[in-house]
């Protein structure tokens, strides 16, 4: 079986280390010649991971005809790329191979989950199905090769359990889901959670205001879930709760980190000014603030959210607001 990583970031990282881990042939391919050459050279990639000694069996490289006999191609770039990566590959392809997505969001123009965009954009002749491998995981742990679970989720069950077998071991455990829809809207909508998180702590809010945003939070991603034909228990598992917690509440959460620093300076000015990190939550934001209200689904951590990035309303007012609703009874 032979692996191919594309993006070599924090998550394709982590994942090429799995693999490696498990004896894999895998090699990463970078479209950024320092990253892919700190990873090739010194095994490190010091960008992300400044103390981490990576498994040497990784290979690195900046030329895409690495993909060419590839039986399983994991796309670990950010939403915004996923289109670019899969019409660069395409080309390259002469065989079926598994699509493996791991990124988290919608398409910065259609909206569409990453299942529909890969699948509209590799050519039937050289897809056996989109797997998605997603669920409550920082890369930062992974690579330190910390107990973590997630799900491989594809409509293929025989996909799915290829990719559950091949990414499981002793501190990896894959489970296997077959509610695509579900599964990708939960690990999207729970990056916005995780943004007002971030800015409920930066205001200086506590444990009672996180546990309140979590489960809140969660019956706003069940409600939007449910009504765009995702399942209820889906959002009670990995792609679900267990994403929300471990962003909500984990410091390496790129998301929680953007809406920390809106919430300590009351503003997302500096936010949109400086940040240069991938934080899906802020675009997935604006996503489900525009869909919900299209289809009048009640969003207000989501519409809260999005006013604040978009309409520079500030933090402390957004708080107020939910906090001053209508009083309703807690299962609606
Ligand atoms: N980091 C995590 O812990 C983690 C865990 C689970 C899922 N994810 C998801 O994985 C996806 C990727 O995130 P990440 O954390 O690896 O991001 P990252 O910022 O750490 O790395 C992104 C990588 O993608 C590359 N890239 C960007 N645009 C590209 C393009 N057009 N073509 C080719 N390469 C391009 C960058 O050079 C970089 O190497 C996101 O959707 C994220 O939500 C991340
Ligand atoms: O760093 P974040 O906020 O993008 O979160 C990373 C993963 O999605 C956590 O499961």
């Amino acid at each position: 079986m032979k692996a191919v990583v594309i993006g070599s970031g924090s998550w394709g990282s982590g994942l090429a280390q799995v693999l490696a881990d498990n004896h894999v042939d895998v090699t990463i391919w970078g479209k950024d010649e320092h990253e892919i050459a700190d990873i090739r050279d010194h095994h490190r990639n010091e960008k992300y991971f400044p103390e981490v000694e990576l498994n040497h069996d990784i290979k690195a490289t900046n030329d895409i005809a690495v993909v060419k006999d590839a039986d399983i191609i994991i796309l670990s770039v950010p939403t915004i790329a996923i289109e670019d990566v899969c019409r660069l590959i395409t080309p390259q392809l002469t065989k079926k191979t598994i699509i493996v997505n791991t990124s988290k969001g919608f398409h910065p123009e259609t909206n569409e989950r990453m299942s529909c965009v890969i699948r509209e954009n590799i050519p039937a002749q050289y897809l056996s199905s989109v797997v998605s491998l997603i669920g409550p995981s920082h890369a930062e742990e992974v690579v330190l090769r910390m107990l973590t679970t997630i799900c491989a989720v594809s409509l293929n069950e025989a996909d799915a359990k290829t990719v559950q077998h091949l990414f499981s071991n002793q501190y990896l455990r894959v489970y296997r889901g077959n509610d695509e829809v579900g599964s990708e809207i939960g690990v999207a909508i729970k990056n916005a959670i995780a943004v007002a998180s971030g800015i409920l702590s930066g205001i200086g809010y506590g444990d009672n205001t996180k546990a309140a945003l979590i489960t809140r939070g969660l019956a706003e991603m069940i409600r939007y879930g449910t009504a765009m034909g995702g399942r209820l228990e889906t959002f009670m598992g990995l792609t679900g709760m267990g994403d929300l917690i471990v962003t909500c509440t984990s410091v390496h959460s790129r998301n929680f980190q953007a809406g920390y620093q809106i919430g300590k300076e009351n503003s997302a000015k500096d936010f949109w000014e400086h940040n240069t990190k991938t934080v899906e939550g802020v675009r997935t934001a604006k996503v489900i603030h525009d869909i919900a209200k299209e289809k009048q689904i009640d969003m207000p951590i989501v519409d809260e959210v999005y006013k604040v990035l978009y309409e520079n309303k500030e933090p402390l007012e957004s708080a107020r607001d939910l906090m001053s609703r209508e009083l309703k009874p807690e299962i609606n």
